[in-house]
């Protein structure tokens, strides 16, 4: 299989780690409900990639999200691989019993950088929203879960446009503020351009939250993912989100479509000599595999090409 050249260059980090959300993200959107048994081996397969963080479904209110109404059998039937967490998303209290219910150890809240987004995706404004997630995180830390929080909506909102960035900042802190160990700055509709997230990463870290408790969200509506990526790691960020196969998008954001493939992301980390501990060869069969389940070819270019690859070989 070809491989990128390993070319370092300068001011980037040594090692980044991925956190995959494909079960979650990439899956949360599917209009056909997708076997139990189908998610429970991508699951696996992820895993055996060498993926060590695998968010794997959602708690959420089943009705709002229905292709992840299986959360319990999911996490239930995952084998844990030594190693590996596997995060969960949690917007409230009802959602943190059930996924303590099952013996999880990493939640995520999710809120949002506009009002438009936090009533549209959790029935409720900013602030309404972050009084439901403040009980959820304390609870969760003193039983000694991890909690991630999710910024939606942080470079532009199909309802409200641009978004300033002091808004994003504001809201940012207000999460980080109720005790979650990292934001993860989300771009759900994929509007960011690098400047844009240099900007806002600056903006962070002037308000005293440096790279080291971010990570970046990026979709790639508009094919900028790759590059906000590097221009975030250029800034210090070490945590990427990304959805094996490039699928994905969330079901209350217009025009939300595919996450950063998780295999365009290895092969340019890949090419930069900065390690991942993900094989992309057996990432990039498991996107085969669960793009033929799905009944539709994979987004992801890098998938595109060593599929093309693959076929050539065995003419
Ligand atoms: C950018 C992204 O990708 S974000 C991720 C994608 N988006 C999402 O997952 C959307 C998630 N949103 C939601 O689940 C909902 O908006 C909620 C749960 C936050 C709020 O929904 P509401 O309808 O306002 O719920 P509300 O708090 O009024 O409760 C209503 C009922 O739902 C039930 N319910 C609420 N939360 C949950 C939960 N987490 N799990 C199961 N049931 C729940 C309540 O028990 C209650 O049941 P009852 O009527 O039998 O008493
Ligand atoms: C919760 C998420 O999935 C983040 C986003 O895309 O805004």
């Amino acid at each position: 299989m070809l491989q990128p050249m390993r070319v370092p260059a300068e001011g980037l980090p040594d090692r980044v780690t991925i956190y995959e959300v494909g079960p979650r993200d990439g899956l949360q959107n599917e209009p056909a409900i997708v076997p139990l048994e189908v998610k429970a081996e991508l699951v696996a397969r992820l895993a055996a990639a060498g993926l060590t963080t695998i968010e794997t479904t959602s708690f959420v209110r089943p009705t709002w999200v229905p292709q992840l109404a299986d959360a319990e059998e999911l996490l239930a039937r995952v084998e844990k691989a030594p190693g590996v967490r596997y995060p969960v998303l949690v917007p409230n209290e009802r959602g943190l019993d059930r996924a303590l219910a099952l013996g999880v150890t990493d939640i995520a809240i999710f809120g949002s950088a506009t009002e438009t987004f936090a009533r549209r995706n959790l029935n409720r404004g900013l602030d309404e929203s972050v009084e439901m997630f403040a009980p959820v995180v304390a609870r969760a830390r003193e039983n000694g879960l991890r909690v991630r929080a999710y910024l939606s909506m942080c470079f532009g909102d199909p309802w409200e446009g641009p978004v300033p960035i002091a808004q994003v900042v504001g809201n940012g802190r207000r999460l980080l503020d109720l005790g979650c160990e990292q934001l993860s700055l989300g771009d759900t509709i994929g509007v960011g351009t690098p400047g844009h997230v240099t900007a806002l990463l600056d903006a962070f870290a002037a308000a005293g939250v440096g790279p080291e408790r971010l990570a970046v969200h990026f979709h790639d509506t508009y094919g900028q993912a790759l590059a906000n990526t590097l221009s975030a790691l250029r800034a210090g960020v070490t945590v990427v989100d990304a959805s094996a196969g490039g699928i994905g998008g969330c079901p209350y954001a217009k025009s939300a479509t595919g996450n950063l493939a998780t295999e365009d992301l290895v092969w340019m980390l890949s090419g930069l000599g900065i390690e991942t501990g993900v094989d992309l060869a057996s990432l990039a069969a498991t996107s085969l595999w669960l793009a033929e389940r799905l009944g539709r070819p994979s987004p992801s270019a890098v998938v595109r090409a060593l599929s093309q690859e693959l076929s050539e070989d065995e003419e």
